[in-house]
């Protein structure tokens, strides 16, 4: 039988009501939400337990598509692990795969710096350069490997993905050799550091949708953005990292079953088929958290954080909102948008006002101080793209994600020096964001032929799976 990846391991949990339920408003509830698929596996693994008499509708249901869609081009009938050497005989040159060379043979085993359910990240130094790098380890059998190897070769180059060095194969292993990191994940930052500036979200989160855009241009969806998910280099820039439930999608192409981390999975991944416009849902998510330093979608279960992410109207107008720009909460709200045709594309998202504003060469020059907030929101409101979605109350959003002081400088992009600036700044940078508002399809840069809908495979391993690190 084939390994299962992303903490399959499941087990009994005869106390699991009480295991679920952290203490209302705290902050451990928040932390609930990035922390509990552990509790989520245990949970779907009686669910497993109980599948010969669920009915349609139960969870057995819901978690039989699990997306096992192969690179394009390849039958999703194709076992995994087979057709492997394929797949990896495209990897190019600079990552050196096949080669003769054991990984002791060229790099020095160091501490191990990252813990994954599936095995570990470890430091390792070339011994020709003494350079540092990051090698995380992948063993044979497992679900996803080749699809992860191959994604992030696939990926590779990108200023916003972790670069791939080297491939070592072993008998039972894949050691992937990539750029070191050093800076941390981002949510180790959003913890400690609390709700951040508006330029400073503004400057993160256009990163982050630069990469989420690269990545659909190029066929890959990948399906848990989240700030676990994103590193930092030394100089603090921005590295999507994790392409383990990454999949490739043809243009029109649907994938469908469960993956993702709960407080960050779009509504559609939990009832149907979805597209590349999951990872908008979650990098929205991922703004929220940013600005506000909670989490949108909260529940005392995992169950009820589902139906939050399903049925919750979020309020951006009122409490903590009321202190943050028009122009980011309707971003936010277009990309945390249920009805996915009208939930924007990374393209789009990029060239959203707020985002111009704050990262435009001009927003370097412009006031930062809150008495111009309200003009600014002002501003935008009249730059607004289409209206505002509906919003009502938001009853689960509450406790702090974090709490913490300013964030340092590390990660800001655009250095912001504004006390003595006027408001022909301002000016200057609403005509810069006017000229830019255009929306149009996106387009894609490879594009594999549209074969419709991905076909499901509906493995027990794959269920458990998927459900535990990605549900
Ligand atoms: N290139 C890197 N540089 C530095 N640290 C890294 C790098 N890649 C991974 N890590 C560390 O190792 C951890 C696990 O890596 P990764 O997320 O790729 O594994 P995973 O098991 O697939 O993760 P998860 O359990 O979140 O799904 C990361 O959270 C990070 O702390």
């Amino acid at each position: 039988m084939r390994k299962k990846r992303k903490g399959s391991e499941t087990d009994a949990c005869p106390n699991e009501p009480d295991e679920l339920t952290p203490a209302p408003d705290s902050p451990s509830s928040n932390r609930r939400a990035h922390y509990s698929l552990e509790d989520y596996a245990r949970l779907k693994k009686r669910c497993k337990e109980d599948a010969g008499t669920q009915p349609i509708g139960s969870c057995k249901s819901r978690l039989a598509g699990i997306a096992t869609a192969p690179p394009c081009g390849a039958s999703s009938l194709v076992p995994p692990g087979r057709g492997l050497k394929r797949k990896i005989g495209c990897i190019d040159n600079a990552t050196k795969m096949g080669r003769k060379n054991k990984i002791e043979d060229d790099y020095v085993r160091g501490d191990t710096i990252g813990q994954g359910k599936f095995g570990s990240v470890w430091l390792c130094t070339s011994r020709t350069s003494g350079a540092k790098f990051a090698c995380k380890t992948l063993h044979k059998g497992e679900e996803t490997v080749h699809r992860e190897v191959e994604i992030m070769q696939h990926l590779s180059g990108h200023l916003g993905v972790v670069t791939l060095h080297a491939v070592y194969e072993e008998s039972d292993c894949f050691h992937l050799v990539m750029e070191l990191c050093s800076g941390g994940r981002l949510i180790d930052h959003m913890l400690e550091e609390g709700p951040y500036s508006e330029q400073r979200a503004a400057n993160i989160f256009k990163d982050v949708m630069q990469v989420i855009k690269y990545c659909h241009d190029m066929g890959v969806v990948h399906r848990d953005v989240k700030p676990e998910n994103i590193l930092l280099t030394p100089s603090g820039k921005l590295k999507l990292a994790d392409f383990g439930l990454a999949m490739r999608i043809s243009n029109g192409q649907t994938l469908s079953g469960l993956a993702g981390s709960p407080a960050y999975v779009a509504p559609e991944v939990l009832s149907g088929n979805y597209s590349e416009k999951v990872d908008i849902w979650s990098a929205g998510v991922l703004l929220h958290a940013l600005l506000a330093a909670v989490l949108p979608f909260q529940g005392d279960s995992l169950d009820a954080v589902f139906e939050a992410i399903k049925n919750v109207k979020l309020d951006f107008h009122s409490g903590l909102w009321e202190s943050v720009s028009k122009p980011a909460r309707d971003l936010m709200s277009r990309m945390l948008t249920r009805d996915v045709s009208a939930r924007i594309t990374a393209d789009e998202a990029l060239r959203h006002p707020w985002i111009l504003f704050y990262t435009e060469r001009t927003s370097k020059t412009l006031p930062m101080k809150s008495k111009l907030k309200n003009q600014v929101g002002a501003s935008f409101r009249q730059l607004a793209i289409v209206p505002q979605p509906e919003v009502d109350s938001n009853k689960r959003s509450g406790g702090p994600l974090s709490k913490g002081s300013n964030l340092n400088s590390s990660t800001e992009s655009v250095s912001f020096n504004s006390e003595d600036q006027d408001e022909c700044g301002l000016v200057d940078a609403l005509a810069v964001a006017i000229s830019h508002v255009r929306i149009s399809e996106p387009k894609r840069t490879r594009l594999c032929s549209p074969t419709g809908p991905i076909k499901q495979q509906c493995s027990s391993n794959l269920t458990s799976n998927n459900l535990c690190r990605a549900f």
